[in-house]
């Protein structure tokens, strides 16, 4: 390296740090198409293994599992090796998943594939975050968060249609292998061209001193600050009721109380991605230039607003009216982007060195709460003998769906109890 490169001022938010994040997302698109790819293969899936829609739910169960107990190991790796070569293996990974899952001869080999693409996915989302963190300032890391979110989602739009016309087209062999053959291609392309931090000399990532070792203790500072727990609780409270209605049981949802056909029920979730797009930039905004009240308003007023309008869905007779259900939709969808504001509050509490452990960890809330929601609605489904599709009525829907309210409770607390530590500690850090 030249003395005139190591001295060079280093731009943080220049051309060069909007390359790299572009890079960084064009890896997180591709995990969303593939995290999506197996829903938007619909009936061709259960005709493909010979299986039902509800035993398909099960590869998806699987992938967020996954996904979820992969997050804290897979930031204590992204402290010890850097973005480019965790989003360029994550990329690997959902290459030989997908490929799996076109080639398997069996359906349980498939559903390993689907485990693997569930842990390369784990490893890109944290990662861009890392990226952020390095390239941009602090005030713009957030809203760069959240552009990450809206744009990232599209993937799903390119597995509703463009894959799931492939796949009608040329079949299920060579819809699934051009997914993986993309992600090669992606996986090559951030390998040969992201750097993790402006600071260093070369693409190489500095590791820090003491290996693994210590990123693992790494992870034990993150655990330390506040900031981490906050986050935490943050994307824990915010986003499972629309994950639980996007994912998984909002179409039976709408067809059993508001007595909605499927197309009607399907349109009315997708418009969400609309709604996505509006708020994560505003949010994004907003938690940068008021990282002290307009953050933590956001989370109150998302989750409040959430709570506030379940309640009087679940008290009220359905069908009920459009402007009220849009009402919902628009509260629902605010917990996506107000989700992404658990990594604003990492991003100010932790050091550099931890802050994959870190994200990591924060990462977890909302997959763990999503996990427990699809599991305990279709338990409580169960219980009122509710077992098939065809007995779900409006009663036992509403009453599975109760299960919210305890994960509201919890969350909200351990949010309120480490608002104020964090604060304090974004405070000093500022001062
Ligand atoms: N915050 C979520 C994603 C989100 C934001 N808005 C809508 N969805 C998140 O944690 N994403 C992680 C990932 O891997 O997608």
């Amino acid at each position: 390296m030249s003395e005139t490169t190591k001295n060079a001022p280093i731009r943080l938010g220049g051309p060069r740090a909007y390359f790299m994040w572009g890079m960084g997302l064009l890896g997180y698109l591709f995990a969303v198409i593939c995290r999506s790819s197996m829903s938007a293969a619909g009936i061709e899936a259960a005709n493909h293994f010979h299986t039902t829609s509800t035993a398909l739910s099960g590869f998806l169960y699987l992938q967020l599992f996954v996904y979820a107990i992969m997050q804290v190991p897979a930031g204590v790796l992204l402290d010890r090796f850097g973005a480019r070569i965790l989003i360029s293996c994550g990329g690997l990974f959902m290459a030989v998943g997908q490929s799996l899952v076109a080639l398997a001869p069996v359906t349980w080999l498939a559903v390993v594939g689907r485990g693997v693409v569930g842990m390369g996915d784990a490893l890109v989302f944290i990662s861009v975050v890392r990226l952020i963190s390095a390239w941009f300032p602090t005030r713009q890391a957030p809203l760069l968060t959240q552009l990450t979110s809206v744009t990232g989602g599209l993937g799903q739009i390119i597995s509703l249609y463009p894959f799931a016309w492939l796949l009608r087209l040329a079949g299920w062999q060579t819809a699934f292998l051009t997914a993986a053959g993309t992600g090669v291609c992606v996986a090559a392309a951030i390998l040969m061209t992201v750097r993790d931090d402006p600071h260093q000399s070369s693409r190489r990532h500095e590791r820090p001193e003491g290996g693994l070792k210590s990123a693992v203790r790494g992870l034990g500072s993150a655990l330390h600050s506040p900031g981490t727990i906050c986050g935490f609780f943050v994307h824990a409270t915010t986003w499972f009721p629309v994950n639980m209605m996007n994912q998984l049981w909002g179409i039976p949802f709408l067809l059993a109380v508001e007595g909605w056909s499927r197309g009607t029920a399907s349109a009315f979730l997708g418009a969400g991605v609309v709604i996505n797009m509006v708020f994560g930039p505003l949010m994004g905004r907003l938690a940068g230039v008021h990282p002290i009240h307009g953050r933590a308003a956001v989370v109150y007023v998302s989750i409040g607003a959430q709570i506030v309008l379940w309640t009087i869905l679940l008290l009220t007779p359905g069908p009920h009216p459009m402007w009220f259900m849009v009402l919902l939709l628009v509260a629902l969808t605010s917990g996506g982007p107000a989700s992404n504001i658990a990594m604003d509050y990492v991003r100010d509490t932790n050091r550099p060195a931890n802050l994959g452990a870190a994200t990591g960890f924060a990462n977890t809330g909302g997959f763990l709460s999503s996990a427990i929601v699809f599991l305990g609605v279709g338990v409580l489904l169960d219980m009122q003998g509710a077992t098939d599709p065809s007995l779900y009525t409006a009663q036992a829907m509403r009453m599975a769906t109760l299960i919210q309210y305890p994960l509201w409770v919890v969350g909200l607390t351990g949010f309120t109890l480490m608002l104020r530590p964090t604060l304090q500690a974004i405070r000093e850090r500022r001062a």
